[in-house]
């Protein structure tokens, strides 16, 4: 049995970026920059005003308060560009450019305005209130690399710099396989003893949110030629095979050998973690094509756990992502475990902040059976595998679920 750490590692060394795609800015969002976007343009574009005002030149200003200047011209955003009138002022407004010769802005409210004449008590400082072009970014810089997620706050960047199409990382194709005879889908009446499907409904909406494009295939049985059949279809086309149940030891478990007899080589079965330890990882190649496949236990809080750790890095490292780890976070334990070490464990918490610290509430019911917690739960706080128990008031690291 692989340890957590060298399980994660095998698999997103394995994972090489898909091809390249360009999409137009507004379906950018959540996609990973496939090239380093290059300011091709310094921002600001131009010399403009932070303020509504005048736009004067400083040395117009001579002798003692207060000062009167004339007003002459106008400068509006989007507008012609003016020349300042020598000894005159420039009406402005906030974005505008700032018309040639001039040096310094005066918000209006800094002077009295009568007529077409205003008057200062106090000296204004040279430049002040004016934005310079390539401040914000120099002309030729890399605005944005390769590998960056695209936040709204990037999409806006790239509109900024006149970019209306963006090179990104084309999403990953996932299919997903829920095996058990015990399935139907939600809704759907069935037999004493059927349950309705949930774990695809995690692992869809997960991987969509991890910027792929899942889809939920036909139930399969538990039937070896069904299970290999099922798989072997599955894994034309797709980026992404997870398997969900079959996995563990008992005789009806046929997902594992299904997937070697469709062609899947198996990297590893079984990883010192808890929940999720029957997890299995592979590779199946079709021509130039890789589909990787993850078969996840069936149990829902090992199915959730173990897509959320694998899973969602691999979809990442598949999209290019540079950091495709999910980020951690320090925080406080309340409430207790006692536990047998060996496994690297991940406990369901509620997250809060508490005397200004940011605090870790430990479910009670930590069952892998369990689909409560992946409901409730904000993070996952990891035991490392040689702790025999957590305590009350200790610091551990947490993975955030809405970024793990
Ligand atoms: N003798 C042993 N038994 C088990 C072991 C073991 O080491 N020795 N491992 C246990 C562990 S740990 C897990 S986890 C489970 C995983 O088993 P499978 O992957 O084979 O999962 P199933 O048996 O098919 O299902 C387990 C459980 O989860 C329910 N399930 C399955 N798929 C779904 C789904 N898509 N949506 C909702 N619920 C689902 C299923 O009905 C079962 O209740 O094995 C232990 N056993
Ligand atoms: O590892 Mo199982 O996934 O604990 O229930």
């Amino acid at each position: 049995m692989i340890s957590f750490d060298e399980a994660l590692d095998r698999l997103l060394t394995s994972a090489t970026p898909l091809g390249a795609e360009r999409v137009p800015l507004d379906e950018a969002a959540g996609r990973i920059l496939a090239e380093d976007l290059l300011a091709h343009e310094a921002l600001p574009p131009f010399d403009h005003t932070a303020m509504d005002g005048y736009a004067l030149a400083l040395d117009t200003l001579v002798g003692d308060a207060p000062w009167s200047l004339p007003v002459r011209g106008e400068s509006a955003a989007g507008g012609p560009l003016p020349t300042l009138e020598p000894g005159a002022a420039c009406r402005i407004f906030t974005g505008a450019r700032l018309p040639e010769g001039a040096d310094t802005i005066v918000p209006q409210e800094d002077v009295e305005r009568t007529g077409d004449t205003i008057t200062l008590q106090t000296p204004p400082q040279r430049g002040t209130w004016i934005r310079r072009r390539g401040a914000d970014l120099a002309l030729g810089a890399i605005a944005l690399a390769r590998g960056a997620r695209l936040t709204p706050g990037k999409v806006a960047l790239a509109a900024a710099l006149d970019r209306p199409v963006l090179l990104v990382t084309r999403r990953p194709l996932v299919t997903i396989l829920c095996s058990g005879d015990e399935l139907r889908a939600p809704g759907i009446p069935g037999e004493p003893g059927s349950i309705p499907e949930s774990n695809g409904y995690f692992v869809a909406a997960a991987a969509r949110a991890a910027g792929a494009i899942a889809r939920i295939a036909p139930f399969v049985a538990d039937d070896p030629d069904h299970a290999r059949d099922a798989v072997r279809h599955a894994l034309r086309g797709a980026d992404l095979v997870v398997t969900i149940g079959g996995v563990s030891v008992g005789d009806r478990d046929v997902m594992r050998p299904a997937l070697e007899a469709a062609g899947v080589t198996l990297d590893f079965w079984r990883v010192a973690i808890k929940p999720g330890k029957p997890l299995c990882v592979g590779r199946a190649t079709q021509g130039d094509a890789t589909t990787h496949v993850l078969g996840l236990p069936g149990n829902p809080a090992s199915a959730s756990l173990t897509f959320t750790l694998f899973g969602l890095p691999l979809l990442r490292a598949l999209q290019g992502d540079l950091s495709p780890h999910a980020p951690r976070l320090s925080v406080r334990i309340r409430g207790s475990v006692r536990r047998q070490p060996g496994r690297t464990e991940f406990l369901r918490a509620r997250l809060d902040v508490t005397s200004g610290e940011l605090v870790a509430h430990l479910f009670p019911n930590q069952a892998s059976g369990a689909v409560t917690s992946f409901a409730e739960a904000d993070a996952l706080i990891l035991v490392p595998a040689d702790k025999d128990h957590v305590a009350d008031g200790e610091r551990l690291w947490a993975l955030r679920l809405s970024e793990a």
